[in-house]
């Protein structure tokens, strides 16, 4: 069975695989450092280790060029945290458990809360530790503790990014429709809720707007030219905003803006703007239209929601009077609460 693969594993793989192939060149050419400074001093045991490691991190690389990105990603993460379980256990075999988990703990504790205090703070650790060691260690031990301790802060460095852009990445698709990309209905509730709690600073106005006779394009068409249809009439009205602005999908083939402190003429020279540019816009082949309700709200928290009720009532008007055009709801107020 074929398992699907969404965004947010495909973001992930490839991440860990550029910074698996990162890693594993820094600690090649650390281990070619290590080497020839060893080789320099005559220290023939540690040449042969720092060869081992380069070895090790060569076949490492060769796996991450070979295998699919996934399964060479997986492999060397794998290396890697038993690499980190080994060192404490190494240190408790040489009875220095401190000594190594101080290596360990610290960084993992520090890179699971914040990355870039963390980053700053074991960097002022690492250099901390080479200089209490220097005065009494070979400084070619001092140079192999910087190096090992910078690699192990590169990885936790990179792997709390990998952290942060996928939170990011997820972010993103909870905020947007897929179709469109437009921000998606709950976004546009949740900014409902934030304008309803800043009303009493500003007013403001919202645009509703719905694709016209848009059943039909579906049913002559097909679905898959209405979904076309959906995202270039969403591409349309997203370049005609405002800088500032955002466009929601509100449902199917209906789209909103809201945006505080304007009045109600700036909305309707907006809306009629947006409502031209699709009528002069040739989209998926077709002659499409939209007809909007505009409603303003003032300073009152409850007048925000009032003011979503009355943009729909006025794009039920304009529904009404025959499409294509713009209704605002402070024109059709009384009308629309006598026919209710
Ligand atoms: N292709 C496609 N169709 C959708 C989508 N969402 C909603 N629809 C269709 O959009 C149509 C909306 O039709 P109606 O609400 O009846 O209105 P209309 O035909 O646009 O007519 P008016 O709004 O009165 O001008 C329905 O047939 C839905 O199935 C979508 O994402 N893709």
């Amino acid at each position: 069975m074929v398992q699907r693969r969404d965004s947010f594993t495909l973001l992930r793989e490839r991440t860990r695989w550029r910074i698996a192939l990162l890693m594993c060149l820094f600690g090649m050419g650390m281990m070619v450092v290590l080497g020839l400074l060893n080789a320099r001093d005559g220290r023939q045991d540690s040449v042969f280790l720092s060869i081992a490691v380069f070895s090790v991190l060569a076949v490492c690389l060769v796996m991450l060029l070979a295998l699919p990105r996934s399964t060479g990603g997986k492999i060397y993460f794998w290396i890697t945290i038993g690499v980190l379980v080994y060192l404490p256990l190494f240190g408790l075999q040489q009875g220095r458990t401190f000594h190594y988990w101080a290596y360990v703990l610290p960084p993992v504790l520090f890179f699971l809360m914040r990355p870039k205090p963390a980053l700053v703070a074991m960097i002022a650790f690492g250099i901390y530790a080479c200089a209490m060691v220097a005065p009494f260690t070979p400084w070619i031990d001092v140079a192999r503790i910087g190096l090992s301790y910078s690699l192990l802060v590169g990885f936790m460095y990179t792997y709390a990014l990998l952290e942060e852009s996928a939170s990011a990445m997820l972010r993103y698709y909870s905020e947007r429709d897929p179709l469109t990309n437009c921000l998606n209905r709950r976004t546009f509730n949740e900014t409902l809720q934030e304008f309803e709690q800043a009303a009493s600073d500003d007013g403001g106005a919202v645009l509703l707007m719905d694709v016209d006779r848009f059943k039909s394009i579906n049913d002559v068409h097909g679905h898959l030219v209405g979904d076309r249809v959906i995202t270039q009439v969403a591409a349309t009205l997203g370049t005609e905003l405002d800088t500032g602005m955002a466009l929601y999908r509100y449902g199917g083939e209906e789209f909103a803006v809201m945006f505080a402190g304007g009045d109600e003429a700036r909305a309707l020279q907006l809306a009629e703007r947006l409502r031209r540019a699709i009528e002069t816009t040739t989209i998926s082949g077709l002659q499409v239209t939209i007809s909007i309700g505009v409603a303003v709200w003032g300073t009152k928290a409850s007048s925000v929601a009032a003011a979503l009720d009355a943009a729909d009532n006025a794009l039920y008007a304009a529904k009404r009077a025959g499409r294509n055009r713009v209704e605002s709801a402070s024109a059709h107020a009384p009308r629309l609460q006598r026919s209710l």
